[in-house]
């Protein structure tokens, strides 16, 4: 193994460019990177930073250590089926949303090495969180590699189980989102509460950030965390019993509840189970 496992991404869309410009920005060499897409659009960025970006999937398959299969789950048949002729034994690792290991590993051509990743956006600035379960044929060193890809852009855990993979997804793989969401509707409602624009904005992303380092650094929970910023008979307490009121944990859970059934039921769908 190189110190820089040679990667290769089929689909250059959102998720790929968060994990290439995150391993670039954490020193992975350019060369040891490349790209594959059906869209040249896809590829002009990538190839404008100087990485190497292709159409042939089965060529880049030849050419890498990794395989990233990064295209959307709705291709994944389509894009495996083609490369299961290939001499080339890869570790592939999957971050496409439900489809089973096993599936990948049978349109591959039945036994590839298939670790099923599940990453998230904020890859991009070395924060990511990455859930991982690998197959019965990827070796240990496999695992490392995969690892030490994943681990470049921020925090990679192993899952023991294949289901926990939707749990992943509902928590971190889609979890982004959510905050994302929250900071929309702070600013907007910081508008309206008479803030211009760019200060309800700079105020709410500043407190999102600052909320996440100090539940990561602090060595007490988030709800202590909260406890302590709601003073009794103050502010805090006003604005979280209207979210109470609003059966805000039980909107959380349905909607992470929903987030991994789909997981399931996008299994079922592409592949005929
Ligand atoms: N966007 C996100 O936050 C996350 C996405 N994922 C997973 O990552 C995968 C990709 O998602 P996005 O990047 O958001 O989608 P995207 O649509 O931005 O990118 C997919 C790319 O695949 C390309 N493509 C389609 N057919 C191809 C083929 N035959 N060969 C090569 N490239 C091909 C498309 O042109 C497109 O550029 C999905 O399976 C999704 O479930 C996982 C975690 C987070
Ligand atoms: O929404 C999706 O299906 C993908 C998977 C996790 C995040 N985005």
């Amino acid at each position: 193994m190189t110190d820089f496992p040679r990667i290769g991404f089929i689909g250059a869309g959102n998720m790929a460019t968060a994990l290439v410009g995150g391993l670039l920005a954490k020193g992975w060499p350019a060369s040891a990177l490349m790209l594959t897409d059906v869209s040249e659009q896809a590829l002009s960025v990538h190839a404008a930073r100087g990485l190497r970006t292709g159409t042939d999937n089965r060529e880049l398959v030849a050419s890498v250590d990794i395989v990233v299969l990064a295209v959307k789950p709705q291709a994944m048949k389509a894009v495996t089926q083609a490369l299961a002729d290939c001499p080339q034994q890869p570790l592939y690792i999957s971050i496409a949303a439900g489809i089973p290991a096993q599936s990948l590993a049978q349109w591959l051509g039945g036994d590839a090495a298939v670790v099923r990743a599940m990453p998230n956006t904020p890859a991009l600035v070395q924060t990511g969180a990455t859930g991982l379960f690998a197959n019965a044929a990827v070796s240990h060193e496999q695992r490392v590699q995969a690892e030490q890809v994943l681990g470049a852009v921020g925090i990679a855990l192993w899952v023991d189980t294949e289901t926990k993979i939707d749990a992943v997804t509902a928590v971190s793989g889609s979890g982004p989102a959510y905050f994302f969401y929250l900071m929309e509707a702070m600013i907007e409602a910081g508008v309206k509460l008479g803030l211009a624009r760019h200060d309800a904005r700079d105020l709410a992303l500043q407190t999102a950030l600052g909320a996440a380092q100090m539940a990561i650094t602090a060595d007490v929970a988030p709800d202590e965390l909260r406890r302590r910023v709601t003073s009794p008979k103050g502010t805090t307490e006003q604005a979280v019993a209207v979210f109470d009121a609003a059966g805000f944990a039980d909107i959380v859970e349905q909607a992470m509840r929903a987030c991994a059934a789909r997981g399931v039921s996008l299994a079922n769908e592409l592949t005929g189970a």
